[in-house]
């Protein structure tokens, strides 16, 4: 058996201001982040979406210091995971591949072929599988692969998911309890777990287990926790005019307050590192949010970072992964179906030339109403809450 590697998943931050608006970029050029009815339209709708979404966001990353933390603490994972291989006795070198930020996921595959890797453990730092996020990696992997015969002789297995793995639900236990303990009332504070959101078609059209996977992720996690308070969950971050999942966190919290809880201790579910929805949205925009609706105890679970016992819980993921019979881009592929993201998509988009010319047509319509929305500050997009 040749050398082994482990390549971790994520999807990537700015490091700083400067790289806000060509990493806004990356993102919205993904068609599975927002999928468009003409392929074409994609790159110019990620151009405009990132220019004009850049200034709003650069101002929320400067208040987390100007960029994400995310590359530092994976790095540290990445770190404490080979540490903690090694104990098992695994030698594994291990990769880092972001999907729209350095290190690139085309830079990591880049790095296992000159290091000849020949057994190959890819696991996304996301504990719950979406679309949106782990499924969009593996597409790329898988396009990757499907273009280099070389790739083709690593043997390779992939971990789509990871929710329910007893030391990760451990860890997680372990830090609310540690977060519940410094409430006055640690019985009777509400738990409150923050997922980030996607859009409410990518489960209920599109199939992705998402939203399953984070409920029974909580349901794990308060089980473990063995306490008797009560827990609500709703999502976060949702970008955009269409219908998200529900319930929304910044509608929450206000209902929570009205029906007079006085302490919430949020628990981010779906991230493991610290990032600006963590440290900018949820420590700022919702303990503000918190605070003005009358909630006196504000408190909020860190995410679990490199923390030992989390760490001991990748290894094991690993450890089992290379154990197991091999799990591939195609085993993963039936979790992806068609992503339908925007009411266009019901329409026939016939072949016929008077269809093909009116979409040409209203493209370049809806096109121009976008350079001039982006010129002027004024238009549909911003009513939509896009930009
Ligand atoms: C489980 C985690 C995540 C899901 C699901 C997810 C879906 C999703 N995100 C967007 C839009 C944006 N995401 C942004 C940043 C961002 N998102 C996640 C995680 C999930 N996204 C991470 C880890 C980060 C990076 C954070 C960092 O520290 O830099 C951003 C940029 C930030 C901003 O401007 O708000 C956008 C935009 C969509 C549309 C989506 C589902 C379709
Ligand atoms: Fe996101
Ligand atoms: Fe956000």
């Amino acid at each position: 058996m040749g050398q082994t590697g482990v390549l971790l998943l994520n999807l990537g931050g700015p490091d700083r201001p400067e790289d806000v608006r060509p990493f806004l970029y990356n993102l919205f050029s993904d068609p599975e982040i927002i999928r468009l009815p003409f392929r074409w339209l994609q790159k110019p709708l990620a151009w405009f979406i990132s220019t004009s979404r850049a200034r709003k966001s650069q101002a929320n990353y400067a208040q987390i210091g100007g960029g994400s933390p995310l590359r530092r603490i994976t790095e540290q994972q990445a770190k404490a995971l080979k540490a903690a291989l090694a104990d098992l006795g695994i030698e594994a070198n291990l990769y880092i591949g972001m999907r729209y930020w350095h290190p690139f996921t085309e830079e990591a595959i880049a790095q296992i072929k000159l290091d000849n890797i020949r057994q190959l453990v890819i696991l996304p730092l996301y504990p719950q599988y979406s679309i949106s996020t782990s499924g969009s990696s593996f597409r790329l992997l898988e396009a990757l692969w499907e273009n280099d015969p070389a790739l083709r002789q690593i043997h390779y297995t992939l971990i789509p998911s990871w929710y329910n793995h007893p030391g990760y639900v451990a860890a997680m236990a372990e830090l609310i309890r540690r977060e519940l303990d410094q409430c006055p009332n640690p019985d009777t504070a509400m738990v409150f777990f923050s997922a980030h959101g996607v859009p409410k078609s990518y489960v209920t059209e599109a199939g992705d287990p998402y939203q399953e996977q984070i409920e029974a992720c909580v349901r794990l996690i308060m089980n473990a926790l063995g306490r008797p308070n009560p827990h609500v969950l709703a999502y976060q971050s949702r970008v955009g005019p269409v219908e998200w999942l529900q319930p929304y966190t910044e509608d929450i919290i206000p209902e929570l307050a009205a029906q007079g809880v006085k302490t919430l201790v949020v628990v981010p579910i779906s991230f493991i590192s610290e990032h600006i929805e963590t440290l900018q949205e949820i420590d700022i925009e919702y303990r503000e949010l918190a605070e003005e609706a009358g909630i006196e105890i504000f408190r909020r679970v860190p995410a679990l970072n490199d923390h030992p016992g989390f760490i001991v819980a990748l290894a094991q993921l690993v450890k089992e992964s290379l154990a197991a019979p091999p799990r591939t881009f195609a085993d993963v592929n039936t979790l992806r179906k068609r992503v339908k993201l925007y009411p266009q998509e019901r329409w026939e988009w016939g072949m016929t030339s008077a269809a093909e010319r009116w979409n040409g047509r209203l493209a370049m319509l809806g096109f121009l109403a976008l350079i001039i929305e982006l010129i002027s500050g004024q238009g549909p997009l911003h009513m939509l809450g896009l930009l």
